[in-house]
């Protein structure tokens, strides 16, 4: 895993290229292949009835996850919800739930970039949805999707970046740590600002950011929640 910052707008998209030109190495692709390509978590098992909660999500709609697979194997995947600050409402985690299938099933694939549309990355959830699913038994069902979601956009087998440009917070910087690479556009911000509002991270980002920086700067950026602003943030 590694995190580059400080990159200027105009050329993020170069950087990223470059990046994954580097990244074709044989040892990168190797470690690729080794991955499972299925990623569940939570199953009916586990009380997780999938058309259920998607059933719920659906009811709070608003903003897209739009899915652009270019030719030369690179997909774009775009967090679209400008006038919320690119929050997920409950049909964008269907919708990206679909968008992550998609890629898994993409067999000409090398690559997917995760950004925000319109300058920032991602508000987390629409508070909107969060405050109506203000019951623990759904909120916990929400969490279990997104973990899902989450846990398989990590397994795919395809090298993954975040292009973090503007802010990443809450939910948003635990999709960051989803992504093999992070790209930070000069003056972006990843924080996890769950403990801002009394909870923790639900869609696994604190697991994941264990696994980034060691527990002891995960529990600082958590228990702190301190604003990334540099590598320090998501590299050991
Ligand atoms: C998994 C757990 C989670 O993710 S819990 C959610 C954690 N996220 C947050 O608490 C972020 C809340 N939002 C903010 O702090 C600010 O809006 C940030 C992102 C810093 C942007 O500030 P600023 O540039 O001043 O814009 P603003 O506040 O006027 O926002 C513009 C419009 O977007 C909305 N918005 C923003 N974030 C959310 C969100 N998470 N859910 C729902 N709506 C959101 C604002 O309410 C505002 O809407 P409006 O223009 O007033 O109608």
């Amino acid at each position: 895993m590694q995190c580059f910052h400080g990159l200027r707008n105009n050329s993020m998209f170069r950087g990223v290229k470059l990046l994954l030109k580097s990244c074709s190495s044989t040892g990168a692709r190797v470690r690729l292949f080794q991955r499972q390509c299925s990623g569940w978590v939570y199953c009916s098992s586990h009380g997780l009835n999938l058309d259920e909660i998607r059933e719920k999500l659906l009811a709070f709609p608003g903003g897209s996850i739009d899915l652009h697979k270019q030719n030369s194997g690179i997909a774009v995947l775009t967090i679209n919800n400008p006038a919320r600050m690119n929050a997920f409402s409950g049909s964008m985690m269907v919708d990206l739930e679909g968008r992550v299938e998609e890629l898994e099933n993409w067999s000409d694939g090398k690559a997917v970039i995760v950004h925000g549309a319109a300058g920032t990355f991602s508000s987390g959830s629409d508070l909107n949805a969060v405050r109506a699913i203000a019951n623990p038994q759904d909120g916990m069902k929400m969490c279990m999707f997104m973990q899902n979601t989450l846990t398989r956009l990590q397994r795919l087998p395809l090298i993954s970046v975040a292009l973090v440009d503007g802010k990443a917070l809450g939910g948003g910087a635990e999709l960051v740590t989803a992504c093999d690479f992070v790209l930070m556009v000069e003056g972006s911000v990843v924080q996890f600002v769950h403990k801002h509002m009394g909870l923790v991270p639900g869609w696994g980002g604190a697991s994941r950011l264990v696994r980034r920086v060691g527990p002891q700067n995960a529990l600082k950026i958590l228990a702190g929640a301190i604003k990334g602003e540099s590598s320090f943030y998501l590299m050991p």
